[in-house]
């Protein structure tokens, strides 16, 4: 499991009780996670379908560092299945972890459509070369 990303906890991050609000911490993840299956996937298009029990098993306090990992599990004809883990980089407790979080590749008809692929690339070359919203080309 790669951990890319990296958080600084803020204020504006924190519950009533002073610790990383969940809130936070989930759109942390579906964004992390959305830009896996992008990369994964290769189209810009792809939603959320499904996200598993989220046992949050330790906090962080205002100042922490926390790391998201994610890895993927299977890949379907049309989604990907990820697991993710979350660390205290401080304390060096997990946060939560996730057991299933599935993204669904999207076609231009706004339906599901069939991905291709049925295992992780570790490089960029599965990046879309056009942006189907913004018709944006990716320069070489
Ligand atoms: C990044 C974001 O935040 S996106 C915003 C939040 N997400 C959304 O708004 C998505 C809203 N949902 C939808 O638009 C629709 O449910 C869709 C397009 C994702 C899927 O539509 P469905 O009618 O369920 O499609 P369909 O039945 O063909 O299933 C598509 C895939 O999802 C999988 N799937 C569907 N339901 C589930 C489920 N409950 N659990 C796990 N996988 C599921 C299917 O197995 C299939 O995968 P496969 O092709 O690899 O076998």
């Amino acid at each position: 499991m790669n951990f890319h990303t990296r958080k600084w906890i803020r204020p504006e991050d924190l519950n009533a009780n002073g610790t990383l609000f969940g809130g936070s911490l989930l759109k942390w993840i579906d964004e992390e996670a959305a830009i896996y299956a992008i990369i994964q996937l290769g189209n810009y298009r792809v939603v959320t379908k499904l996200i598993s029990e989220i046992n949050f098993q330790a906090s962080a306090l205002q100042g922490d560092l926390v790391e998201m990992g994610l890895i993927a599990t299977h890949f379907g004809r049309t989604s990907l299945t990820m697991r993710a883990v979350v660390r205290n980089m401080i304390t060096r407790k997990t946060i939560l972890t996730i057991e299933k979080i599935v993204f669904v590749s999207i076609g231009d008809d706004g339906l599901p459509s069939p991905h291709g692929y049925d295992s992780i690339t570790y490089k960029r070359d599965r990046m879309p070369t056009q942006h189907s919203a913004t018709g944006a080309i990716r320069l070489p």
